[in-house]
């Protein structure tokens, strides 16, 4: 889903929020006026910061099986190529109290994969690669039908 915030010092943005074992908000960071590979990681980190505290003051999440969960880890900036390509595609998760994450983000990317399969970006079974924009490190992972996804999410394409 998405939804449109204002974030002080930053103005109106959409952002996708996603779940993979927890939940993140996604954006471009060119709606922030930054560049996920060459902006200063300090700004980056600053924009995503301002990006979680918006959501959370500004929307409820809920979890279909335990309100412990509900919750917004954090924000994950991108370089908004989320149609598919064999080329990576590069993002910087800011989570927790303002940490850095040095991979790709394993619960962030798969809440990208998720997203980017129910916007119909994505098949089944079609690899993607992702990049931390900070180290470079690469992540690979796709959608796939498992069993009891339909039970936990039967509003989704497939079930
Ligand atoms: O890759 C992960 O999913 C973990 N690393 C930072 C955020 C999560 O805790």
């Amino acid at each position: 889903m998405y939804l449109a915030i204002d974030v002080p010092g930053h103005g109106k943005v959409v952002v996708d929020i996603g779940y993979g074992g927890t939940f993140y908000a996604f954006l471009s960071a060119e709606q922030l006026g930054l560049d996920v590979r060459s902006s200063k990681t300090r700004d980056l980190v600053s924009a995503a910061s301002a990006v979680t505290e918006a959501v959370k003051k500004q929307f409820k999440l809920h979890h279909p099986e335990s309100e412990d969960l509900a919750f917004l880890y954090g924000t994950i900036l991108t370089d908004g190529k989320d149609a598919f390509s064999e080329e990576p595609t590069t993002n910087i998760c800011v989570f927790a109290d303002e940490q850095v994450d040095r991979s790709p983000t394993g619960s962030g990317v798969t809440a990208r994969i998720a997203l980017q399969y129910h916007k119909g970006l994505i098949q089944l079974e079609q690899s993607r690669t992702f990049q931390s924009s900070t180290t470079g490190s690469l992540f690979t992972g796709k959608a796939v039908k498992a069993s009891g996804w339909c039970w936990t999410f039967p509003h989704l394409k497939g079930c």
